[in-house]
This record gives structure tokens, sequence and C-alpha cells, in this order.
């Protein structure tokens, strides 16, 4: 599944080119207006007060920018950021290196906080209300507790899994945002910014042909951008014309909405073998051999955002929008 051209999950490829292509400054961020304006005025605050920022937690779908936002909440306040995620942090010792290591006013990201271990949450709750750190000396009867100040910092935490963050973790955050999908219009932003980025010529009805089939992702705009591109260069004269662009995309299989052979063998086994649902996530997971628990991370995230899929207490259904897009009549 991770081959997937409209896989939101980066491959090796997607995070070599997204260094480059992240926006530094807040203002080059495209979309996501309301967490950009409510950011503006708290970064505006602390650094009036010259305090850290309050704690932040950024939460949606992968590939909206999450990572892209923690490097300008970092940029915007002038610190550091350091950067760590959930699973590499495995003792309380490994935690307490980073944060004793902070500068005050330092940003110390955390990608897939809802992967952290327990016991290493319960360290981190102090230093998120009081820049202190507990800690245990020694085993047994000698064992003492030591209590360490750290430096103000910001936590930045980023998860695609908001309902798995414990809820004592999420209430220490000052500030919670949750990204959108993103606009066509945004995404035929982002495309025309990487490929100035890029130095790639193209034509702006070939930015909105991608933007269109780009999952209301930017990850994803700026992959299949890439893919055109090499189209481009072997099969015309490097320029992406709107042409260029349809003929790429329908070779690279990516429908007009950007669904893949895969969305369309999962829509198309709903309709013909249980009428269009509804049913159970388990026996569609059966009927295209996929895991259930990837449908429902992966596949149908984007299938619920454009009506596609209804949940129901008995399980998924397809809507009529989908006979429409696939033309097939409804029975
Ligand atoms: N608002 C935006 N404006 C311009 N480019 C963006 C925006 N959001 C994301 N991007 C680009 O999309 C790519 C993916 O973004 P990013 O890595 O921040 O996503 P993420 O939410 O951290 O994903 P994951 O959940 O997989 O970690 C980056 O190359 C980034 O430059
Ligand atoms: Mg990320």
């Amino acid at each position: 599944m991770d081959d997937r051209i409209i896989s939101s999950e980066a491959d090796t490829q997607d995070l070599s080119f997204e260094k480059s292509l992240r926006p530094i400054q807040l203002h080059e961020y495209i979309g996501q207006d309301k967490i950009k304006d409510n950011l503006k005025v708290f970064i505006e605050a602390a650094k009036y007060r010259e305090e850290a920022l309050d704690h932040v937690l950024l939460y949606g779908p992968p590939g909206l920018g999450k990572t892209t936002l923690a490097t300008i909440i970092a940029n915007e306040m002038g610190v550091n950021i350091r950067t760590t995620a959930g699973p590499a942090i495995e003792r309380p010792g490994d935690l307490a290196a980073i944060l004793t290591a902070l500068e005050p006013g330092d940003v110390l990201f955390i990608d897939e906080i809802h992967r952290l271990p327990r016991a290493i949450e319960e360290v981190l709750y102090p230093a998120m209300e009081d820049y202190c750190l507990d800690i245990v000396i020694g085993k047994g009867p000698s064992a003492r507790s030591v209590r360490l100040d750290l430096p103000p910092f910001t936590l930045v935490g980023a998860t695609t899994r908001a309902g798995s963050v414990s809820a004592p973790l999420r209430d220490r955050f000052g500030v919670l945002s949750r990204l959108e999908y993103y606009e066509v219009e945004q995404l035929k932003d982002i495309v025309e910014r990487t490929a100035t980025v890029l130095q790639i010529g193209i034509e702006e009805l070939a930015s909105w042909e991608i933007a269109r089939r780009s999952r209301g992702t930017p990850r994803i705009a700026n992959r299949l951008l890439r893919r055109v591109r090499d189209f481009a260069q072997v099969k015309g004269d490097g320029m992406i014309t709107k042409e260029l662009a349809d003929n790429s995309l329908e070779l690279l299989q990516v429908d007009r909405l950007g669904l893949d052979h895969i969305d369309h063998k999962l829509l198309l086994g709903m309709i013909h073998k249980f009428k269009g649902g509804p049913v159970g996530l388990e026996t569609i997971a059966a009927t295209i051999g996929e895991e259930a628990h990837t449908i429902e991370d992966v596949y149908e995230p984007y299938l619920l955002q454009i009506g596609f899929l209804q949940r129901t207490p008995r399980g998924r259904s397809v809507t009529h929008l989908v006979y429409d897009h696939l033309n097939i009549k409804p029975e």
C-alpha cells in the first residue's frame, strides 16, 4: 500500500524533497487560516512578554503540514527546534537528556506523540506544567527523588490520531489545532509555489488539474507534481501543459478526484457484493484483501471527506456520488 502514488504517508523520496519545500515563515504557509491567525496572536503575545509560547498540539491526517508548522513556530519565535518522536523515547532518562539540553524558549517537537510510553508521559506532565523534572536516582531503599529545574520551553506535539492521545496529556496543551484537508484552490497555490522553488515550468490549468487530484493533501500535490515533471522532461520539452498533466495523471492511474485502483476496488466491491452497504469494516477488508485498520486510517478518511462513504452504526455505505463518479446505475 505504501507505493500508492496517492498515499498520504511520506516515502523516502518525499522526505528528501520535503525539506527543501518547507515554508519557513507563517505567511508562506498556505491555507489553514484559522490556525495561522491564532498562532500569530499567541506568538506575538509570547514574544512581547518574553515568555516561551504555550504548548501546542497539532493533529490531523498525514501530509497536511504538521511538521512544517512546528518548524515555522520555532522560526517565528526565533528559537531552536529539537525534534524527536514518541516511539524514539524509551526511558525517562532519554526524555531527561533532551529536556535538560534545551535553551530557554526552545521548541521541543514530539512527532507521533500518541505513541509515547505511559511512563514517559508521566515525566512530561511536571515538565510541561512547572518546567521541572522529578527523577529517581538509585534503586531499592537508597533510591531518592531529585527535582531538576528546566528552562521554559514549548512542547509542540503532532499526531494523526487525536483520539489516542491520553486525556491528561491533551489537557496540558494550551493550544489545540486541528489541521483540515485543503481546498483545491489552496492546493493549486501550493503546486505553483513548489514549481517556483524547483524551477518547473507549469501552465495554470495544469496546476489546477494536479490540485484537483491531490486528495486535499499538500504532500500528494507535491508528489504528483514531481511525477508529472518526469513525464514533461521525457515526453515533452519540460513544460507542464494541461494536456501533458492530464495524460500523465491518467498513466499514473489517478482519476479526476485523486482516486486510484485501490479506491475503485473498494468502492466497486461494496457496490457489486453488498449493494453499496451498509457493510462492516472487517468484511470490506476481507473482500479486498487489506487490513481493517489500513482501510480506516489510510483509504477511508478521504472517501468520507468527499462524501463518497458514510459511516453508520451498521457499517459503511457508498453514497450516490460514487455511482455518478464511476458511471454505474444504482440497482
Ligand atoms: N500549508 C502548506 N503550504 C505549503 N506547503 C505545505 C503546507 N503544508 C504542507 N506543505 C508541504 O507538504 C509536505 C508535507 O508536509 P508535512 O511533512 O509538514 O506534513 P505532516 O502533517 O507532518 O505529515 P506526517 O503526518 O506524515 O508527519 C511538505 O513538503 C510541506 O512543505
Ligand atoms: Mg510530520
